[in-house]
């Protein structure tokens, strides 16, 4: 039995739904590997994120980190909840643009922003720019100047902190390519040279200490750390950060040993640091600003695969082929990462065997489980891997010319394709021809 299948999840039938849809169903109309969102867990957790503060009487902006999950209608669910979003490219920016999405509630993320990206961004007048390196300092000033403009923006610091996860996905270590260091006096000169010029609005201050943290430790050594800079900042040279962004990195549970604090309790505790550090350097509560990915769009996911062939070798975990993989989701390969999958017609059905779940790319590490209890299945039956939304879709690829996935959001027995499966033709429609003499 799955713990994280919670009984109304599943129908008279017996089988698994998703935002009150038959996954099956799903499966049939829509065609595997598919990707599926229960869109009111979405809803669901920025709601939670937007208690926290309130009930503490913060200011504050849930910010969705939209690399985890981008597509128009994430960005249209996220505008209609009251949330931010932080975008990290051109491509991520004019998505949300298409969605409408009200361009004051966007921050500009990025250790290497382009300036045909900070135009746009410019352009668009999107509410805030995280300021990453000198370089993006002079480019964003030039990008101003060459438009009479002006611009809200925060610093992104390298805290200094090692978070205990994947090191792929650690990025507040000292070490780290996103930030100004602070030892060396860089997020200092950074502050000084953005109050100097008269386009950038200085806002406040920013780090991300990594993604899939689980211990609240490391989250409150950064809240920690960005409040004595906020002291140091105003004792040295006069200004106070209106807005500390603690960025996000909320570990959420993908099988059953993990147990993380629910997201919005690691907020509290953030909130609190901060409350109580400002209280003893005698600071102003700051707005705090949090940017969670995954834990918004993670737990919401669902991929739907069939499986197909097998391989059984005598003394080995059996081999159950399926119809996706490392194109729809390269996690597991690239970090090791782990997923619990369940049989879609009958998620609580006795598990028979324990197997390894592979995709069909031309990889031998395209497994996207190394050890997944299971039903007896066969060939057509229709497997659920839970947790996927984030990080999963949006590193698709097209690996071995495979086409990408549908999405679907489903919502109060409702399912919406909110992004097409890809064609053939899709996959050729930027290849030309080359006419050999
Ligand atoms: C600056 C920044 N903010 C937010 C996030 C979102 O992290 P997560 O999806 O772990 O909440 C990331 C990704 O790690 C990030 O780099
Ligand atoms: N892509 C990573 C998270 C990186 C977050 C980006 N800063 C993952 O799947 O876990």
């Amino acid at each position: 039995m799955n713990s994280q299948i919670a009984p109304d999840q599943i129908n008279a039938a017996g089988h698994l739904t998703i935002g009150g849809v038959d996954s099956l169903e799903l499966a049939k109309e829509y065609g595997t590997p598919l990707v599926v969102y229960d869109v009111a867990q979405i809803r669901r957790q920025i709601r939670a994120f937007k208690k926290v503060f309130e009930q503490r009487q913060v200011d504050y902006a849930v910010s969705y980190a939209s690399k985890a999950f981008a597509a128009i209608a994430m960005y249209q669910v996220v505008a209609h909840e009251g949330g931010h979003v932080d975008v990290v490219s051109a491509g991520e920016l004019y998505t949300a643009i298409k969605a409408n999405f009200p361009m004051e509630n966007v921050s500009f993320h990025g250790n290497n922003k382009s300036r045909a990206e900070l135009e746009m961004a410019v352009d668009h007048h999107v509410g805030m720019i995280v300021i990453d390196n000198f370089h993006e300092i002079e480019l964003l000033n030039e990008v101003l100047a060459s438009r009479d403009q002006s611009i809200d923006v925060m610093i992104r610091i390298t805290p200094g902190i090692s978070a205990h996860t994947n090191k792929y996905i650690q990025t507040g270590q000292v070490d780290s390519k996103f930030g100004f260091d602070l030892q060396s006096g860089q997020a200092d000169e950074a502050l000084q040279k953005i109050l100097a010029s008269p386009r950038m609005h200085m806002k406040g201050l920013h780090a991300h200490i990594g993604s899939q943290i689980f211990e609240l430790n490391g989250f409150q050594m950064a809240a920690a750390k960005l409040v004595e800079i906020a002291a140091h900042w105003r004792d040295e040279f006069g200004y106070e950060p209106e807005i500390v962004n603690v960025g996000g990195g909320f570990g959420i549970r993908y099988v059953s040993a993990d147990h993380p604090l629910k997201p919005e309790d690691f907020v509290a505790a953030i909130i609190e640091t901060i409350k109580e550090e400002t209280q003893k350097l005698n600071l102003k509560m700051p707005a705090v600003w949090i940017e969670p990915g995954r834990s918004i769009a993670g737990p919401a996911g669902y991929n739907l695969y069939t499986v197909g062939s097998r391989k059984d070798v005598p003394g080995l975990l059996p081999y159950v082929m399926i119809d996706g993989g490392m194109g729809d989701n390269i996690r597991p390969a690239l970090y090791e990462a782990e997923y619990e999958t369940v049989l879609a017609a009958d998620p609580q059905a006795e598990n028979a065997e324990t197997v390894r779940l592979a995709g069909k790319y031309c990889e031998s590490g395209d497994i996207l489980s190394q050890h997944q209890p299971l039903p007896k299945t066969k060939p057509g039956d229709v497997l659920a891997m839970l947790d996927t939304g984030a990080y999963g879709y949006a590193m698709a690829s097209n690996y071995n010319r495979n086409p990408r996935p549908a999405v679907v959001f489903a919502e109060n027995g409702q399912a919406h394709l909110v992004i097409e499966r890809e064609s053939l033709d899709d996959l050729v429609h930027l290849d030309r021809s080359y006419s050999q003499a």
